[in-house]
């Protein structure tokens, strides 16, 4: 039902295939040249490769066992020639006629580097093959590299090191600077303030509560931390740089650069969930941090949390449904406004996903209690972590199949009692209206949440997938 929306998001696997036009250009597809070409790329012979690939050799052409140039590279661990190849866009997903991709091949022959390599490219790719869109919060350029987790010697004198930076949170806000960098989009205001711990350590408690939050891709040595400085004053903090000041993750994180945004992020819900899990949820005794900031142990030996492994030791992230509801006939989509919302704002309707439940069951759920009307076929768009703590919101589109809308339908007499309403008004929207919002140009000043949220997205997205001109 939702084909077109595939069309834009998932479906356009990019082909990736040179053609070859010229007659000089064909004759490379003789038996010889295809030799060449993949010996070239199994020597490392970067020069000679690339006045093929200039030529418009087929990149990704494969020899009678299936294998391509870059596996050649692969198997030789040949960086500059992996490099070259990825750089003119070959396809890092392809197999040979035994099942091995490139990087199986550079795994097995112990190829390390190349390994790394192809497969940060993949994870790159297979983000720009599906067009898969990736929402404010989510840019994270981290290898969160879970195996050091426990190393504490690797830590130790990783945190010591020079190249190592740390991001500081105090309670729920992060240390910012004033952005300063005009290229930067108007909305950046911010930036994480970047220091290193020799810097701050004197300051610190004995014991700082540290969370590893990753290195960069293929380079330990750029390894990335946040720490708990909320028993450090003001007049200390401003004594490293007289701009600093405190921003509050929610709002404040929309105001950032989006892989600043994705590093609150992450701190962001792991030293919320410290703040609120001090005490076993078994047994109710004091736990202590493991795993740099990735685990809560029981202090009591014999608690039951102790024998094998319960998601009460592990940071928490809760799923949120939110999605965009089209009308049955395609013309107009479903929005919703709380009441905490700033007068005009409608956004999608969203809700906590609860145990048991199905992506699509929880949006029909959700939808029908907050406006009464039901939905049919749902499918996934995107996510977004939102840190307000931990939500991970999942972004799906959803079509009616009915009209009338009753706000709070399900929850109107409980609503009564509590006095709490979920949504105080549903709305049908048609794409006109839709594209006012959007634009801030609507008459009655209506408008929809801002670009850093995933119900933007959505919103976008529903519009842009019924054509109109974005
Ligand atoms: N990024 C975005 O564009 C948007 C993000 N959101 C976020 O989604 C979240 C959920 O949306 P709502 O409409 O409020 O959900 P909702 O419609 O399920 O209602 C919230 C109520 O659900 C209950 N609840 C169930 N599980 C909960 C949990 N794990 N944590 C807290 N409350 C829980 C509470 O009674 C709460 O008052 C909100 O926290 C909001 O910040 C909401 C809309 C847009
Ligand atoms: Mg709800
Ligand atoms: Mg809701
Ligand atoms: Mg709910
Ligand atoms: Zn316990």
């Amino acid at each position: 039902m939702f084909s077109r929306t595939f069309a834009s998001n998932v479906g356009n696997k990019q082909q990736n295939i040179r053609s070859i036009s010229t007659s000089m250009q064909t004759k490379f597809y003789e038996g010889q040249s295809v030799e060449r070409y993949m010996d070239g790329a199994a020597s490392g012979r970067t020069e000679e490769l690339s006045l093929l690939l200039k030529g418009g050799v087929n990149i990704d052409m494969k020899n009678e066992k299936g294998w391509t140039a870059l596996m050649f590279a692969a198997r030789n661990g040949q960086i500059p020639t992996i490099k070259l190849l990825m750089e003119n866009g070959c396809d890092v997903n392809l197999m040979n006629a035994t099942g091995q991709t490139a990087v199986d091949i550079a795994t097995f022959w112990n190829h390390k580097e190349a390994a790394d390599l192809i497969t940060k490219q993949l994870k790159d790719s297979r983000v720009e093959d599906n067009k898969q869109f990736v929402n404010y919060f989510g840019h994270s350029t981290l290898d969160r590299a879970a195996e050091k987790r426990k190393n504490t010697k690797w830590l130790k004198n990783t945190m010591e090191n020079e190249n190592t930076t740390f991001i500081c949170f105090h309670g729920n806000s992060a240390l910012v600077v004033p952005n300063t960098d005009t290229s930067l989009p108007k909305s950046v205001k911010f930036c994480l303030y970047h220091v290193q711990y020799s810097n701050i350590a004197k300051h610190l408690n004995t014991d700082p509560l540290v969370i590893f939050l990753g290195h960069e891709y293929n380079n330990e040595e750029k390894a990335w931390f946040a720490v708990d400085i909320s028993s450090i004053s003001k007049s200390v903090y401003t004594s490293w740089d007289k701009d600093l000041e405190l921003l509050a993750a929610y709002p404040g994180g929309m105001m950032l650069r989006k892989e600043d945004a994705s590093l609150l992020a992450q701190a962001r819900a792991l030293f919320a969930w410290h703040e609120r899990y001090q005490f076993c949820a078994t047994c109710g005794s004091p736990t202590v941090v493991e795993e740099c900031g990735y685990k809560r142990r029981c202090q009591d030996k014999e608690c039951k949390s102790q024998k094998g492994v319960h998601n009460t030791s592990y940071p928490r992230v809760d799923p949120v449904v939110i999605m965009l509801v089209e009308s049955q006939d395609g013309k107009s989509c479903l929005l919703g406004r709380q009441k905490r919302f700033p007068h005009g704002m409608w956004s999608c309707l969203a809700g906590f996903v609860e145990p048991g439940e199905t992506i699509e069951d929880a949006c029909r759920r959700e939808v029908f209690e907050e406006s009464g009307i039901k939905v049919g076929y749902v499918e996934y768009h995107s996510c977004q972590p939102w840190p307000n703590p931990s939500q991970l919101m999942i972004g799906c589109l959803g079509r009616a199949t009915s009209s009338k809308i009753q706000v709070s339908s399900i929850l109107q007499t409980i609503v009564k009692q509590v006095d709490y309403e979920e949504l105080e008004d549903a709305q049908w929207f048609s794409r006109e209206t839709i594209l006012q919002m959007l634009a801030r140009q609507h008459k009655e000043k209506l408008f929809v949440p801002p670009e850093q949220a995933i119900a933007h997205t959505l919103i976008k997205h529903w519009v842009k997938m019924t054509n109109a001109n974005l």
